[in-house]
């Protein structure tokens, strides 16, 4: 196991310690673990099947992990009440692969949605037009905002989730392979929103991706799950530098 020296004097927003996950005979997770500091852009990357969402799930409380903590802004989410995990998951912003919009609902819409699942977190006088307006901003479409889902490009569709995110001010964004199935200027496009984002807003954000470029442009550190375990760490350039076999295949054009 690789681990270079780069300890960040963030604050740690988020840690994972000693995952273990198995489906039957199949050990996905060995012993994961993973710290997440804050402002920080902490790319994930693993072979396909290597079980990089299985750990985003246990991570969300989609499935159970059978041993091991993560702890969110400090607390053990295995420990907390549906409640107060609940209030806890508001803070957090999901970018899903392939942007998951409602097709039947206008962009408008699809962005009021969040708004009404997590009003605790937002004042009674919540003025929803307003906040809606302001994440289509910060992605360059608020002229989009009466079009219907299928009206948008993928590209278009994709800032149209990423606002949707954005519309609760996360402190933690999760990409899923943001940029999967774009052209390499749009995807560039989206990279670059990202890094805007996070400047903007300062968050932390976790971002999966098989993606070499969108790693090397967008990445403070990355991880690379291997085996079930956090194979290696450290930056693009200390990780694409690495001689071991199993860390090159990464970087491999
Ligand atoms: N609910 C489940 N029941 C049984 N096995 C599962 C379940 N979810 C995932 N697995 C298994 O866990 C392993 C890891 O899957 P996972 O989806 O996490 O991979 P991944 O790294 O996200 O892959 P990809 O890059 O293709 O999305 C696979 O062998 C998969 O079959």
């Amino acid at each position: 196991m690789i681990k270079t020296n780069n300890i960040s004097n963030q604050e740690i927003v988020l840690e994972i310690k000693n995952l273990h996950k198995s489906f039957g005979d199949n050990h996905v997770l060995k012993g994961f673990n993973m710290q997440l500091h804050q402002g920080e852009n902490l790319v994930i990357m693993g072979k396909s099947g290597s079980g990089k969402s299985v750990m985003i799930k246990c991570l969300v409380g989609l499935i159970e992990a059978d041993s091991g903590s993560i702890s969110l802004m400090h607390k053990d989410i295995t420990k907390l009440t549906q409640e107060a995990l609940d209030t806890l998951r508001a803070d957090i912003g999901f970018l899903f692969q392939g942007s998951a919009l409602y097709d039947s609902m206008t962009v408008r819409e699809n962005l009021e949605f969040p708004l009404r699942r997590h009003k605790a977190k937002f004042s009674k006088h919540l003025n929803t037009e307003a906040l809606v307006i302001e994440s289509l901003e910060n992605v360059g479409l608020a002229n989009a905002i009466d079009l219907m889902p299928s009206e948008l490009s993928g590209g278009m569709k994709r800032r149209v989730a990423l606002a949707r995110t954005l519309i609760l001010k996360p402190k933690i964004i999760l990409y899923d392979e943001p940029t999967s199935g774009l052209d390499p200027i749009t995807a560039k496009e989206i990279i670059s929103l990202m890094q805007d984002i996070q400047k903007k807003y300062k968050t932390s954000s976790i971002i999966i991706t098989h993606d070499v470029d969108c790693a090397r442009v967008i990445s403070d550190r990355m991880i690379l799950l291997i085996d079930g375990i956090d194979y290696a760490v450290g930056t693009y350039l200390e990780l694409s530098n690495n001689e071991n076999p199993k860390i090159k295949a990464f970087f491999k054009h």
